[in-house]
């Protein structure tokens, strides 16, 4: 949803529920984290009013403790953090996220070593999806780092049933790469927002991620 009309955020997200998107992708950053500032629980809690989707909120935030409580409250979903802002209380974060009612993941940026995730998957109370970040997180639009595949595909042989995001460059020219890797969640911004028929684009690539599992 970073790239769509902020002003008219609730008839865009069904605008992208209508197109066939699964869920809203909602970036959540705090200008600290990240050099942008966008959207926090009280939008959330608006957005929840108009739809029943999925809202799959990525936190490129410094500190994500701070958003358990009122994103449970206003309504999302899943609530992806990064490895990078959680190193100290990455444990409280998942117990707080899944007692809250939403579905922890954890989100790494492209010079983290995908290493420092294991021992989130592997836990005993573990994270329910990685999402590796295709380009420096911040903004929309940008190029698609294709040499991070080889973290999708180590994650991919050594949890099989993980589900594993891509975010940043996502659409139809960089799809078949993150599919091919073993992705199987789609984050798609600028491609799907900027084309005249977003639901071609979602449909040509879920299509290149249902082709890809069949054949694994
Ligand atoms: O997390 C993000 C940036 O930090 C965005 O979700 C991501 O970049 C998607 O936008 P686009 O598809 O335009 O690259």
């Amino acid at each position: 949803m970073l790239s769509s009309d902020f002003a008219n955020l609730a008839s865009e997200a069904e605008r992208m529920l209508n197109c066939g998107a699964d869920w809203l992708h909602m970036d959540i950053m705090d200008g600290h984290f990240v050099p942008n500032l966008t959207i926090g629980a009280p939008v959330i809690e608006s957005l929840r009013k108009h739809t029943k989707a999925y809202l799959d909120c990525h936190l490129m935030v410094t500190n994500p403790l701070d958003y358990v409580e009122p994103l449970g409250k206003a309504g999302a979903s899943g609530f992806t953090f990064h490895v990078e802002a959680s190193r100290e209380n990455w444990r409280e974060l998942i117990q707080r996220i899944k007692s809250k009612g939403m579905r922890p993941g954890v989100a790494l940026n492209p010079g983290t070593p995908i290493e420092e995730v294991y021992p989130l998957v592997e836990f005993e109370n573990p994270v329910e999806m990685v999402l590796v970040l295709t380009v420096e997180p911040g903004f929309g639009g940008q190029k698609f780092m294709a040499d991070m595949m080889d973290k999708v595909k180590t994650l991919r042989k050594k949890y099989p049933s993980l589900d594993i995001e891509v975010d940043g460059g996502l659409g139809p020219s960089t799809i078949d790469m993150a599919a091919s890797a073993g992705a199987n969640c789609i984050v798609a911004g600028s491609s799907v927002f900027g084309a005249p028929e977003p639901s071609h684009i979602i449909s040509l690539m879920r299509r290149s991620v249902e082709e890809c599992q069949k054949n694994n």
